[in-house]
């Protein structure tokens, strides 16, 4: 398999609306990307897309190496992680933390078996890496938002994901636990088994430097696709948002402000 994400003229119409417009977009083997659009610009359907939940008027996709219309989408969800805050957030209440990270190795394969001590052991593990392993023995629901992403980024591992999406992810975060869970993601990817990251954003100065290519979407429309350092350059970033702006990069992050 040589591409992860490989889209080809993709284009959505509904109720005569274009949500997405031709869209062309590679993402090759070993790379992180992160996607950035503001509301509405299409974000969500291009997830969608991605995870079969919805079909291209036109275009086509293909997924690790697999082409839509030839392969069992369901199977394909299996290696698929997608951590959603705003559509994961209701499903759980009183699930032990470790409960609901183990419950992740069941859910990408849609049956439900008791798990195992060596599943306990692996989500002990994934709890770690993620420094949530005090939250054992807590309830989901009296997790802070931090701690939840924490948790859901985890129960996503478990199914072991080739490509984990994450949606949103620092959403509602106060400073320390965005950055808290930022780092957590950094260490993530440098496991030698980690999944291909997509990193969807509102923010710039979410996008850390492992996230090598950002992909611009507005309107529904590939403004801009390659290098993080290229993309969200001063000039190129102000003709996206349509007012002018200055970055600043510090710590190879990328911090807006209007100029
Ligand atoms: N099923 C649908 N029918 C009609 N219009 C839709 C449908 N789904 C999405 N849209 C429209 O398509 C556009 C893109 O929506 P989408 O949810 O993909 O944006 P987004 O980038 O994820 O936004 P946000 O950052 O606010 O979550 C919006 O204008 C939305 O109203």
């Amino acid at each position: 398999m040589e591409h992860i994400i490989e889209m080809k003229n993709v284009s959505w119409f509904r109720e005569g609306k274009t949500v997405l417009k031709g869209v062309n977009w590679t993402v090759s083997k070993g790379e992180n990307w992160a996607l950035l659009g503001l509301n509405g610009s299409g974000k969500t359907t291009l997830l969608n897309m991605l995870n079969g939940y919805i079909w291209p008027t036109q275009g086509e996709i293909s997924v690790l190496g697999e082409k839509f219309g030839e392969v069992d989408i369901r199977h394909l969800r299996r290696s698929i992680g997608w951590v959603s805050s705003s559509l994961q957030e209701k499903l759980y209440g009183n699930e032990k933390a470790e409960d609901l990270v183990v419950s992740g190795k069941f859910a990408s394969i849609g049956l439900y078996e008791k798990p195992s001590a060596e599943d306990y052991n692996r989500a002990k593990q994934l709890m770690e890496q993620l420094r949530c392993s005090h939250l054992a023995g807590r309830s989901y629901q009296t997790c802070s938002q931090g701690e939840k992403q924490k948790l859901l980024i985890a129960r996503a591992l478990m199914g072991s994901p080739k490509l984990l999406i994450l949606d949103e992810a620092a959403n509602g975060l106060d400073f320390i636990s965005k950055e808290g869970l930022l780092d957590s993601i950094e260490e993530l990817s440098k496991q030698p088994d980690a999944p291909h990251l997509l990193y969807v954003t509102h923010h710039t100065e979410e996008i850390l430097p492992i996230f090598s290519k950002t992909l611009l979407i507005r309107r529904g429309e590939v403004f801009a696709s390659g290098y993080t350092k290229e993309v969200l350059e001063n000039e190129s970033l102000s003709e996206f948002f349509e007012m002018p702006v200055h970055v600043l990069w510090n710590q190879d992050r990328a911090w807006l402000s209007k100029k």
